[in-house]
């Protein structure tokens, strides 16, 4: 674990110490959008177009943010357009390591795809990393936009005619990935690396506020937004998908698990089944990852054996 300071490598924990025990994420700095023409998107600058065998997706399988952008490289049929490289699960002194020197890089670490990108570059060397090999550079390292420019971008290409960001649901898609980006994507991480109790209790307290209020919700609706999967039932699949095996425990999130909650573990599954979406979840690299990097929650380093899970269980979110 650590951080690029002009561009060299420091190996140094969150600090929580400034902000009263809490942990605060900071926001991604490479943002430019590939785009179907290449014009630029959003944010960033243009010159990134859509094309096969042009773009690399660097990920850990362990990382619910990478986990959506590997999501949506399946659903969306990118997987013979854009190759992905995986970290190894552990992330220690050099943060993430790669197994052997990457093939587009050469990198042993993710920090270095970063210096390859910005020589000085001043920060966290998070994945995802979405990197263009014709200009050698990292055309985003933010999963929120990355999933977006997926969901979209390539569609000439492929054919794809899935949407999972609809023009009539964005009001509604937006408001509810705020609420859950803050108590319960972002959330199990704020209960988990709080350095103090108050900073604890009140993730804690929030995160169950909104699980249950979403409980409640997919009890009466199908999906987060009505009958229509969307990103937002995708962004909140990764942090469920981990939940029971890891935050329960590891990073204390323990008033109830998802297996308590009969609709929300039950669209748990029905996310889970989805064609092409089991092959993303690696719940052994997820484990030994948590409990194996994170040395001042967990010291040993030990991987609990459970607990049992089954997401290929039955649901019943389409009996009407
Ligand atoms: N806002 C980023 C966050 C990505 C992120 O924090 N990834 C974690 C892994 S789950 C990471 O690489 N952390 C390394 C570090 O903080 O040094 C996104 O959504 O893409």
């Amino acid at each position: 674990m650590g951080l690029l300071v002009d561009g060299k490598w420091q190996d140094k924990w969150y600090d929580t110490e400034t902000n009263g025990g809490k942990f605060v994420r900071k926001e991604s700095s490479f943002r430019n959008w590939i785009t179907a023409d290449g014009s630029a998107g959003p944010t960033g600058s243009g010159g990134f177009k859509a094309e096969a065998d042009r773009y690399h997706l660097y990920v850990s399988y362990a990382c619910p943010w990478a986990h959506r952008a590997l999501i949506f490289r399946q659903l969306k049929q990118l997987t013979p357009l854009i190759d992905v490289t995986a970290v190894e699960p552990l992330m220690l002194e050099n943060g993430w390591t790669f197994a052997e020197p990457d093939p587009i890089n050469g990198a042993h670490y993710s920090w270095q795809i970063y210096t390859a990108a910005d020589p000085a570059y001043n920060g966290r060397a998070t994945v995802p990393i979405l990197w263009d090999k014709q200009t050698k550079t990292i055309v985003s390292n933010e999963s929120s936009e990355i999933i977006r420019m997926f969901n979209s971008a390539f569609d000439h290409i492929t054919g794809s005619e899935l949407d999972f960001y609809p023009e009539s649901l964005r009001p509604d898609i937006n408001a509810i990935n705020e609420r859950i980006y803050h108590t319960v994507n972002n959330g199990v991480y704020k209960a988990g690396f709080a350095t103090s109790k108050s900073a604890y209790e009140e993730a804690v307290t929030a995160l169950f506020n909104t699980l249950d209020d979403l409980e409640e919700l997919l009890s009466g609706s199908r999906y987060l937004t009505g009958d229509k999967l969307t990103e937002a039932d995708w962004r909140l699949f990764t942090t469920l998908v981990r939940f029971d095996a890891v935050y329960v425990d590891h990073f204390k999130c323990n008033i109830r698990r998802i297996d308590d909650y009969p609709a929300l573990s039950s669209y748990l599954r029905e996310l889970y089944q989805t064609p092409g979406v089991a092959e993303t979840v690696q719940l052994d690299v997820i484990k030994a990852h948590y409990y194996g990097s994170h040395d001042t929650i967990n010291p040993t380093g030990i991987v609990p054996i459970g607990p049992k899970l089954n997401f290929d269980r039955p649901h019943d979110r389409d009996l009407g």
